[in-house]
């Protein structure tokens, strides 16, 4: 198994300009980052590749900015291209998120080197024995779920059947136990999924809604993260 020093991904924010009701996905960052979360991927549909790179230096400049650069990892979502770029110039990025349709996690490993973080979202149909079997020798994390059905990501958890396959909590502790790299479960989580979410053996959740459309984002990643912490830290 991979050993990555450094990877946090208990509280792990998902944003793109889509996603933030018109106000800057810097600003949402710096109090998502500020308010403990631990891990920012970078993720928009519409973006350019040039937009991309340049979110993912106002990131990385913010980040920096919270003293946090060593303890927050930051990732982009499908777009290997961005991550190598952002590199070549300098931008302290740490990696990708692929999903199963996107470029694979060998060919990503082969661009990125040993050091650099893969994740990958794990397949819908059979998941338990998707997760025993998965080669995970090139691979970071899993990203589970949906846990509730999302108008964020429409197409999240489509089986064979077209149907939205959400992941009951009984579920996400089976997968946790299976599997053999940490798993961030996400999709419609809410804060009042988190004491449950924590429990499961999961090593994380993500959001995108909960953070970056609230009324007061810093004040629900705040709540977010200190319940996390607070019940991961009563099984210990
Ligand atoms: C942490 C995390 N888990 C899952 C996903 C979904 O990735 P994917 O299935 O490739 O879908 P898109 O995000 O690309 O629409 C994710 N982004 N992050
Ligand atoms: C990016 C992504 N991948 C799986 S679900 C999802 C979106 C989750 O968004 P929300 O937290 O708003 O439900
Ligand atoms: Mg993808």
């Amino acid at each position: 198994m991979r050993n990555i020093k450094n990877l946090d991904i208990s509280a792990y924010l998902v944003i793109g300009p889509e996603n933030t009701k018109g106000r800057p996905v810097v600003s949402i960052i710096k109090d998502a980052v500020e308010a403990g979360f631990t891990c920012i991927q970078i993720r928009s549909k519409v973006a350019s590749a040039r937009e991309l790179i340049q979110l993912t230096r106002q990131a990385a400049d913010v980040i920096e900015e919270t003293g946090k650069s060593q303890e927050v990892t930051l990732l982009v979502n499908d777009r290997l291209d961005v991550v190598l770029a952002a590199r070549s110039q300098g931008i302290k990025v740490d990696g990708i998120h692929v999903g199963q349709t996107d470029i694979p996690v060998n060919v990503c490993r082969e661009y990125l080197g040993g050091d650099l973080i893969i994740g990958l979202s794990a397949r819908v149909d059979q998941l338990f024995d998707y997760i025993k079997t998965e080669d995970v020798s090139q691979l970071d994390y899993f990203g589970v779920g949906p846990l509730h059905e999302t108008s964020t990501k429409p197409d999240c958890g489509i089986g064979e059947d077209g149907k939205v396959i959400t992941r009951s909590i009984d579920d996400i502790a089976k997968v946790a136990e299976l599997s053999s790299i940490p798993v961030v479960v996400g999709g419609g989580v809410k804060l009042a999924d988190i004491p449950t979410l924590a429990q499961t053996g999961a090593h994380g959740f993500f959001v995108v809604s909960a953070v970056t459309e609230a009324d007061n984002p810093k004040q629900e990643a705040t709540n977010l993260v200190n319940t996390w912490n607070n019940y991961k830290s009563k099984l210990i």
